[in-house]
């Protein structure tokens, strides 16, 4: 038999298979036919029913539907009452001060000097821990002793997660950066990341530290011979270390502190639209916000925002890409000019896995966000406390002076942050006085026991009051005094370490908090060098937001000292006469 050529038989059962196949489609019937076989019931069927039957029967579909949803709803609302009398009754171990109405709660105390007293009376009265209620339905439970945090902050295993009512705001603009990330990501991340702070990345940024105040003196020196001695802290000193930030995340020099770039005024934008959004509950329903004007201006500033940082990673990239790792990282080890940008693009997990796009841009703009105010406020206070009083001030000055001896040009150098005891001490009583981040908050997944035995019931929110421990009168003799001995290391009192926690503890704690101390001490020591700081006459009236703000803008006077060595100087001597 030749290849190709079928048999007769073969053929023959070929056509049999056929035939079967067909046989059956006939019996299945064809999809046309089976669509009109269908259609022709259907209407037997209302035909026998009758169009009147089926007219009766939608009041009973109707009242079984409501009969359900109205049985499911108060199912629903029983659990909910149920749930939170238990929860109210669990709660009863904790005091709680005199509501102000069954409806308001505890609201409506805004962000003011006016609740700063009051937090700082309730502390007195309570201890360690009180409630307080947010509207009839929310309980907030306030933590402020050294001594009942650590099951919330220090907690092994599964880490507390962060609660997002203070920080969703954020989430448009920060993304999943390591603030606002939760779980395995935060987990990935914070690991990955932590090199980017360790003390040999740290130290070139402070020639950047010191580029950035010595601009920030030339305009106080220009503005002081102008005549204009009294200055708002915060402006310009947020102005300074967005400065710097900008110069170590990206490498990047916009001249801010001359004119704000359009990224860094959509930064300075961002952060007034969160605090604002905060101070306004009618703001807090996303669909409401977006349609607002301040919503639009959120979402146009956000755009420009990611866009800035998405074309620095882009361009980063492709060099990263045209040179190779090794000969990128050795220019860049060469020119001392590794940034953040590019410590995320090398970093890898333990997979060899490196982060995305996205991820990075997220991670640098949490860095943006979370470095820049926070150190300002701690700068602006600790000058607000030296400005109160003098004899500290001198003292400072005295210390600098001596370390840096006739060194010029005059420069703080990083194996001098070491060499400034005092000014340390009182960097450190100014932000245990005038903390810059007054809480942070947890969201229990768990029940949680606390040491003397009484639990936060699972499902709560609990506010770590920064503020509330370090004014503590239980933990600190006379809270309200600046008094920077209290950190003197030769003091024989030792302080525990959850009794001064600016930065938070534990595993969540501050990722740049080296960083941010470098720079306040730079700043701080070049600053009282150069000027003589002192107190404006108007009381400070604390604004206690994401940040610790002044209400009205924190002022102060600021006096050039005599330097002839320096050009500024000579420039502000002439235009004086
Ligand atoms: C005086 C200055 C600063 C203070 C007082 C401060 C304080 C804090 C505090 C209290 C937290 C905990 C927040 C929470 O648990 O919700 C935190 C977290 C964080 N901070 Fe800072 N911070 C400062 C400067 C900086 C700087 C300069 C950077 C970055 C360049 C930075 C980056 C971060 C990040 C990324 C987190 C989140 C860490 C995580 O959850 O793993 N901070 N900071």
């Amino acid at each position: 038999m030749r290849m190709g050529v079928r048999s007769r038989g073969e053929r023959h059962n070929e056509m049999q298979k056929y035939e079967e196949t067909e046989h059956r489609r006939a019996q299945r019937g064809r999809p046309k036919e089976k669509l009109e076989r269908m259609l022709t019931g259907f209407i037997w069927l209302s035909h026998h029913l009758g169009l009147a039957g089926l007219k009766s029967w939608i009041p009973s579909i109707l009242l079984l539907v409501f009969l359900v949803l109205s049985t499911w709803i108060l199912i629903y609302g029983l659990t909910c009452v149920q749930r939170y009398r238990i929860n109210c009754k669990r709660l009863r171990c904790f005091p709680q001060p005199p509501l102000k109405n069954w409806l308001l709660g505890h609201l409506g105390l805004g962000n003011t000097e006016e609740s700063v007293r009051y937090f700082q009376e309730l502390s007195s009265l309570f201890h360690d821990v009180h409630i307080y209620w947010l509207g009839p339905f929310i309980p907030i439970i306030r933590l402020f002793h050294p001594k009942v945090i650590s099951p919330l902050l220090m907690a092994s295993g599964t880490v507390i997660p962060k609660d997002k009512l203070f920080y969703n705001f954020l989430e448009p603009w920060l993304g999943e950066g390591l603030l606002l990330s939760e779980g395995e990501k935060w987990r990935r991340h914070r690991h990955m990341l932590t090199p980017a702070f360790h003390f040999d990345i740290l130290k070139p940024y402070v020639k950047i530290f010191n580029q950035s105040v010595d601009i920030m003196h030339a305009k106080w020196r220009r503005l002081c011979a102008e005549g204009t001695n009294y200055l708002e802290m915060f402006e310009h000193i947020s102005l300074m270390t967005l400065d710097s930030l900008q110069k170590c995340i990206f490498s990047y020099n916009s001249n801010c502190q001359e004119k704000p770039s359009a990224y860094i005024s959509a930064i300075l934008e961002l952060s007034s639209l969160v605090a604002k959004r905060h101070n306004n509950p009618l703001l807090y329903w996303d669909t409401l916000y977006n349609l607002t004007s301040q919503g639009r201006r959120f979402s146009r500033a956000c755009h420009l925002v990611h866009d800035f940082s998405n074309a620095v990673i882009q361009e980063r990239r492709h060099i990263l890409a045209q040179q190779g790792t090794e000969a990128f990282l050795g220019n860049k080890r060469k020119s001392k000019t590794i940034d953040f940008i590019d410590i995320l693009l090398l970093a890898k997990d333990e997979d060899g896995k490196a982060l995305s796009d996205k991820d990075i841009q997220a991670e640098a703009d949490t860095f943006m966000f979370a470095g820049h105010d926070t150190t300002a406020s701690g700068i602006s206070w600790a000058l607000y406390n030296l400005a109160q009083h003098q004899e500290y001030q001198d003292r400072c000055r005295q210390e600098i002076k001596e370390l840096l001896g006739d060194r010029q040009p005059e420069e703080i150098e990083w194996d001098d942050l070491v060499q400034m005891p005092f000014l340390t001490m009182c960097i450190k009583e100014s932000l245990r006085l005038h903390s810059p981040v007054s809480m942070v908050s947890r969201y229990c997944t768990k029940d949680i026991q606390l040491p003397d035995g009484r639990i936060i019931p699972k499902g709560n929110i609990c506010l770590i009051s920064i503020f509330g421990i370090h004014h503590n009168p239980a933990v600190w003799p006379k809270p309200e005094v600046y008094d920077p001995h209290r950190f003197d290391t030769n003091n024989p009192e030792k302080i525990s370490p959850l009794a001064f926690i600016p930065f938070s503890v534990g595993s969540r704690n501050c990722i740049g908090q080296n960083f941010a101390l470098s720079e306040l001490k730079v700043v701080l020591a070049l600053t009282l060098l150069r000027f003589r700081v002192l107190p404006d006459k108007h009381p400070v009236r604390r604004k206690p937001e994401i940040i610790l703000r002044e209400e009205n803008g924190l002022r102060l006077k600021v006096e050039p000292l005599l330097d002839l060595s320096s050009p500024d100087m000579h420039l502000s001597e002439t235009s004086q006469e």
